[in-house]
């Protein structure tokens, strides 16, 4: 083995160490890339180079110029003012405003001085720093749900000498929860931003000769963090101050009134189908089949999977808990080798209370095994004559102190449901469920396809 190479245990160690439980906080600060070519081919609307245009000190003209500078005499002269035109950058020091250009040496314009047709949106910047940056400051920050971006100031530092030495921005407000840099293209060297926290830190260096992209870092309010300095060109940044809103895209589920679903054909009918005393008048489970597939391994995913729920079915599980409070992302188990093997056995259900069609031929509603998870983790089920792939009675071992026990469990239980769009057993896409695992060498499965199911009391109770 060569000496020189580091044990791979060592190596190991270190994922681990990055993956650690607590691993969300450690990434606290994200960036990307965007390439200009892509930014010219994006949008049919918003086509070109990005413009910037502002009131120039000079003659008080509105000028404009565009990035990457082109290379006609015009524009570098355009480019010359807009240097020209940018006043000092300052920096907080306690409660004063500082000019020390051995601390921060650049140039800044306000955003009430220029405006520019860069749009963050449009590059999906914001929603980039709202999946990374809300989940790793999720935990207990309930109403931190999104973040909102506001175009703070426009900066150029410049070689040989642009620099802004390590400080921590001034929180502009107590929703503020970080900054955002976007680099426009312009050529220049050095100028690398370090982001530090917790003993960590994050280099982030667009220098670049050819300006052929757009590059941008978010990071926490808290994070240290320092421009290196420029040692050549021009570095032309937009800074964003970022807030934290107590909406993003994820809170639909559970934010209600987000959507004006009487706008909605299907709300109306919906509602008045359970205000009905003829629709199930001693209550029920009504279901939906989702439209879309949705694969979970595990039933840890399951109070993030609402949340998930895409398109129609984002719709449609809105509308059910508005209108009956107890709704649910389950999963309907096709049992039909199940119920095959019983019956070639001549076998009755094993659960009595199975319900039935009660007499009344309804050909919305079938009984169905449901799952409170999409995709269970195997589940190791014990042949047995008289259990063989029954979904109510799956029999799985614990193993503790080197004995294993055998336990049964009603995991899956059986119930009856009305279905607004039909038995998703008729779908074609039904997901493996969980594998079972016999006596006898071989493996078979279950399979599942996502529902929604809401609880229909009575007609009496939700009078
Ligand atoms: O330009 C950068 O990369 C960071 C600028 C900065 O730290 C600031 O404007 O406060
Ligand atoms: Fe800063």
């Amino acid at each position: 083995m060569d000496n020189n190479q580091p044990d791979a245990f060592d190596l190991l160690q270190v994922v681990s160490t990055a993956l650690r439980r607590h691993a969300s906080k450690d990434v606290f600060a994200i960036g990307g890339k965007i390439d200009v070519e892509t930014l010219q081919t994006t949008s049919s609307v918003n086509q070109g180079p990005i413009v910037i245009r502002w009131d120039s000190r000079k003659g008080g003209q509105g000028r404009k110029v565009s990035l990457p500078v082109p290379g006609d005499e015009m524009s570098s002269r355009d480019f010359q003012q807009l240097l020209m035109d940018c006043q000092p950058a300052t920096f907080g020091k306690g409660n004063a405003e500082v000019l020390d250009e051995e601390y921060r040496k650049a140039g800044k314009m306000d955003v009430t001085e220029f405006c520019t047709n860069f749009n963050l949106a449009r590059h999906g910047i914001v929603d980039t720093v709202t999946q990374a940056l809300v989940h790793s400051a999720f935990e207990e920050e309930v109403e931190r749900n999104g973040v909102r971006a506001e175009l703070y100031k426009l900066n150029i530092y410049s070689g040989p000498s642009g620099k802004f030495k390590s400080h921590v921005d001034t929180p502009r407000s107590e929703n503020q929860m970080g900054s955002l840099v976007v680099c426009l293209p312009s050529p220049h060297q050095g100028g690398a931003l370090a982001v530090r926290h917790g003993g960590q830190e994050v280099l982030f260096d667009w220098s670049s000769k050819d300006s052929d992209s757009i590059q941008w870092a978010a990071f926490f309010s808290d994070c240290e963090h320092e421009v290196f300095e420029v040692t050549d060109g021009h570095r032309v940044t937009l800074t964003y101050n970022l807030y934290w809103t107590s909406y993003g895209p994820s809170l639909m589920a559970t934010h209600l009134s987000a959507l004006n679903q009487s706008s909605f054909h299907f709300y109306a009918a919906l509602e008045k189908l359970v205000k009905s005393p003829s629709f199930l008048p001693n209550g029920g489970h009504i279901g939906f089949t989702c439209t879309h597939g949705y694969p979970h391994s595990s039933p840890a995913a399951i109070p993030h999977l609402n949340p998930m729920l895409k398109g129609l079915d984002m719709i449609v599980y809105q509308a059910l808990k508005r209108l009956l409070h107890h709704t649910g992302v389950l999963a309907v188990l096709d049992g039909s080798h199940y119920e095959q093997w019983r019956d070639d056995h001549e076998m009755t259900d094993s659960d009595d209370s199975t319900p039935s069609d009660n007499g009344t031929a309804d050909p919305h509603a079938t009984n169905v095994y449901l799952s409170d998870f999409l995709c269970a983790p195997i589940v190791w089920e014990r042949y047995t004559e008289e259990t063989s792939l029954d979904p109510e009675s799956v029999t799985h071992s614990v193993t503790r102190d080197n004995e294993t026990t055998w336990h049964r469990e009603r995991v899956f239980p059986k119930e009856r449901v009305t279905w607004l769009n039909g038995d998703p057993r008729s779908f074609k896409e039904l997901a493996v469920a969980f594998m079972t695992y016999g006596n006898e060498p071989g493996i078979d499965a279950y399979y599942s396809a996502a529902v929604i199911v809401s609880c229909l009391p009575t007609y009496d109770q939700r009078k």
